[in-house]
């Protein structure tokens, strides 16, 4: 591995040619500074060779240690705890919650450059964060926001794709299918057919992953407005943040509150180490050298399950139906039997429970301190603070889950609600937007670090037993 972690001069070498897409709009963005702050990509391939020598000694020093030992309940138990991932964006610890790069997420908050007049990180911070391990400069956030813009556009073949699926399938389907056709514009898929060296994977997956975010708000929003408005989606604003333009094109970009939330979203529903289904799904897809295209549609497919990423939307459907059940009965009492029906009915409770975390998530926290700020008031958000006292209660009381505190998906729905965006079957489209923030920096690094396609060991249960001298 040592020799093929170099870097080619090739690829230094273009890190700093900018794409033509960059062009015009990006260079009219230039008026925020005159100086010319350094790009993402330049300051990534410039860290790059200390990461690599870095691994590097670890694993010439250190790569004979032993991390742990595998039982045969893990193997049947979803593989939890088991170490055997490499993800540098985040680490999560089961009673602090999620640190990005080693920093919390008020931490975040507070560092982060904003928008002007925002209180709220912007995500391209978070990206930059999470790619590099710095915070970036005011300019250098301006500059990618700058550049996603210009990279926006997608293809007829895709708007003609979205337009033509019926507004009965379900939006996540809707957004698996159009990342996957972007692989039409795939830069890496056609280097790699042409032949390339593998020192150069994570330049061209470096402009796949940029040029993939960057139409993600066009297509998530099309999908919205064909769904459940009129059809129309309005342009990207080229002068404008990631945040605004997805929350403008989806329709609400006149409340500033709700931009400022989809700021806050897409930072924390970034990134959660990478074990979950969904980013652990984009790492293994993209270790068969898959573009990022494909194995970022994969993730969404595993980000559409009601155990992960479909949860948010579960929730605010089992909240509402509560209050259909318990209309304005908000006591400890109703909301106790509501909770032991649904745990008697065979049901999880949706947003409670988590593989790792043991404690209430932060980024229910950060949820719910923008909730108290924006909206004391409202009755869903009233509701969803009632289930907070009760349930953890009742969770532990039945027992069976080892985490009865609420996660990220407890919280999200009762906002995207108040704001008007009431479509529960769309919330995992923009947890799936986030998603990208967290999962394609990490494709770039392993493309970068040179790592291996990704394929542990399975045996049969007659295998098993053999392995551990059991008669069956
Ligand atoms: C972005 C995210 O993905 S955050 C998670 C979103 N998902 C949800 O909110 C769905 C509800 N929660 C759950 O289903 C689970 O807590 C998960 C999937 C998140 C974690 O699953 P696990 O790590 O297996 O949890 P745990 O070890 O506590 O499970 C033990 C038992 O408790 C049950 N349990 C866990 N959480 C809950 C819950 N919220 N309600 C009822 N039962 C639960 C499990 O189903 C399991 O039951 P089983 O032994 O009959 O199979
Ligand atoms: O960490 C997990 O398993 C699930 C989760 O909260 C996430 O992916 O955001």
């Amino acid at each position: 591995m040592a020799s093929s972690l170099r870097l080619a001069p090739s690829a230094l070498r273009s890190v700093t040619a900018r794409p033509a897409v960059q062009s015009a709009a990006y260079n009219s963005l230039r008026c925020y500074s005159t100086a010319k702050a350094k790009s993402l990509k330049e300051t990534f391939a410039d860290k790059l060779p200390g990461e690599i020598e870095k691994v590097k000694k670890l694993r010439k020093e250190h790569g004979h240690k032993v991390l742990g030992e595998v039982t045969l309940d893990q193997a049947y138990g979803g593989a939890r705890g088991v170490k055997c991932l490499v993800w540098e964006g985040s680490v999560l610890d089961p009673q602090e919650g999620i640190r990005f790069r080693g920093k919390t997420i008020p931490e975040i908050q507070k560092l982060l450059p904003k928008a002007p007049g925002g209180e709220e990180p912007l995500p391209e911070g978070l990206f930059w964060l999470l790619l590099t391990g710095e915070i970036p400069t005011e300019q250098q956030v301006r500059d990618l926001s700058a550049d996603w813009a210009a990279r926006s556009d997608i293809p007829k073949f895709i708007e003609e794709l979205i337009d033509r699926c019926p507004s009965d399938l379900h939006p996540m389907a809707q957004f698996s299918l159009a990342v996957t056709a972007l692989e039409h514009e795939s830069a890496f898929a056609k280097a790699y057919a042409k032949g390339i060296n593998k020192k150069d994977y994570w330049n061209y997956t470096f402009e796949d992953s940029m040029d993939v975010i960057a139409k993600l708000p066009t297509i998530a929003a099309r999908i919205y407005r064909n769904v459940f408005k009129d059809g129309k989606v309005a342009p990207v604003q080229k002068d404008k943040d990631y945040a605004f333009n997805l929350a403008n094109q989806l329709g609400y970009g006149g409340n500033g509150d709700f931009v400022e939330l989809m700021r806050l979203y897409l930072t924390i529903h970034s990134d959660h180490e990478g074990g979950n289904v969904s980013a652990h799904t984009t790492h293994l897809v993209g270790s068969a050298l898959s573009s990022p295209m494909l194995s970022l549609a994969a993730g969404l497919n595993g980000l559409a399950g009601p155990l992960h990423g479909l949860a948010n939307q579960e929730v605010l459907r089992w909240l509402t139906k509560m209050k259909q059940t318990i209309g304005n009965d908000l006591s400890d009492k109703a909301i106790t039997d509501y909770l032991w029906s649904t745990l008697k009915s065979g049901q999880v409770v949706p947003g409670y429970g988590h593989a790792v975390l043991r404690k209430t998530d932060p980024r229910y926290v950060s949820q719910r301190e923008f909730a108290l700020r924006k909206l004391p008031d409202d009755p869903m958000f009233k509701l969803v603070s009632q289930v907070y006292k009760i349930a953890p209660g009742v969770l532990t009381e039945h027992v069976k889950t080892k985490n009865p505190w609420p996660n990220v998906d407890a919280h999200s729905g009762v906002l995207l609600q108040y704001y008007g965006l009431t479509e529960s079957s769309y919330y995992t489209v923009l947890f799936g937007v986030s998603r990208a923030f967290g999962v394609l920096p990490q494709l770039i690094i392993d493309r970068a670090l040179g790592a291996p396609i990704e394929r542990p060991k399975s045996f049969s249960t007659e295998a098993y037993a053999k392995l551990v001298g059991a008669q069956l």
